[in-house]
């Protein structure tokens, strides 16, 4: 189901989650295409909103602006643990990772006994993914409780057939609510899109601070707005050229 999106002011901030929302899902991480109109597209907005523009996602920052580049936008990566801003300052929060590892290692042996399982790992997060073995989801759930058993400050984020490991207080609302407490993103009114489960997290901060929310296809959310990435891209499409 879509609807139709509302019109923005002209000082609005947005936040665009990466995977399922810029990009279709793929059979692996590493297979998603980036389409050029989507790299022409967030230029002209962040042209046109005096850079108030970023991307909130999953991904590690390296990963994330290899697919964007030539851009190189503010972005929480890894749902926040990583965060650059709008002045190219990163922040980071990597108090974890020792403990991440040791769970990942921990999963390893699964991994290698499952083809198709894959551990992703990143700066500051751990991700295992079954999207090759959906049959294995609750193996996965129940391997990756165990692997973090004990462990604190760890959480588990379920998304699209992945669970990940983070440092606990991180998530993709605090990476919003850290943009707009800074320049450019201050004072503007936010818009925030996304897919999964993880992205409700900043839609509950956006609804809070008056903003627009909008989920991306299926799935319970709390955004006010729903429609698919063709409606996505033809409203923000609008917007670059209006606002
Ligand atoms: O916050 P996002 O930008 O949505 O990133 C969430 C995770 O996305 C990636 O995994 C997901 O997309 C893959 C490619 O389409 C897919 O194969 C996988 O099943 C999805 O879970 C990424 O690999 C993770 O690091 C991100 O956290």
């Amino acid at each position: 189901m879509t609807e139709s999106l509302p019109p923005v002011s002209p000082n609005t901030a947005f936040f665009i989650d990466f995977d399922g929302t810029l990009v279709d899902i793929a059979p692996r991480p590493e297979l998603v295409e980036v389409e050029p109109r989507v790299i022409d597209l967030l230029g002209a907005l962040a042209g046109r909103f005096d850079h108030a523009v970023a991307v909130v996602t999953g991904r590690s920052l390296d990963v994330v602006d290899g697919f964007l580049a030539p851009l190189k936008l503010p972005a929480a990566a890894e749902h926040g643990s990583i965060r650059r801003d709008a002045s190219g300052r990163v922040h980071e929060d990597v108090r974890t990772i020792h403990a991440i590892e040791l769970a990942a290692g921990r999963l390893q042996p699964l991994v290698e006994a499952n083809p198709g399982l894959l551990l992703e790992r990143k700066q500051a997060s751990v991700a295992l993914h079954f999207r090759q073995r959906p049959e294995l989801a609750e193996t996965c759930r129940e391997a990756v409780a165990q692997a973090v058993d004990g462990a604190e400050g760890i959480v588990v984020l379920p998304g699209k057939m992945i669970f990940e490991l983070r440092p606990q207080g991180i998530d993709k609302g605090v990476a919003v609510s850290a943009f707009l407490a800074e320049a450019p993103f201050k004072g503007r009114v936010p818009v925030y899109m996304g897919d999964d489960v993880t992205d409700e997290h900043a839609f509950a901060v956006v609804n809070e601070r008056g903003g627009i929310s909008i989920k991306i296809d299926d799935g319970d959310t709390l955004a006010q707005y729903r429609t698919d990435r063709a409606g996505l891209f033809a409203w923000l499409s609008g917007l670059a050229e209006t606002a």
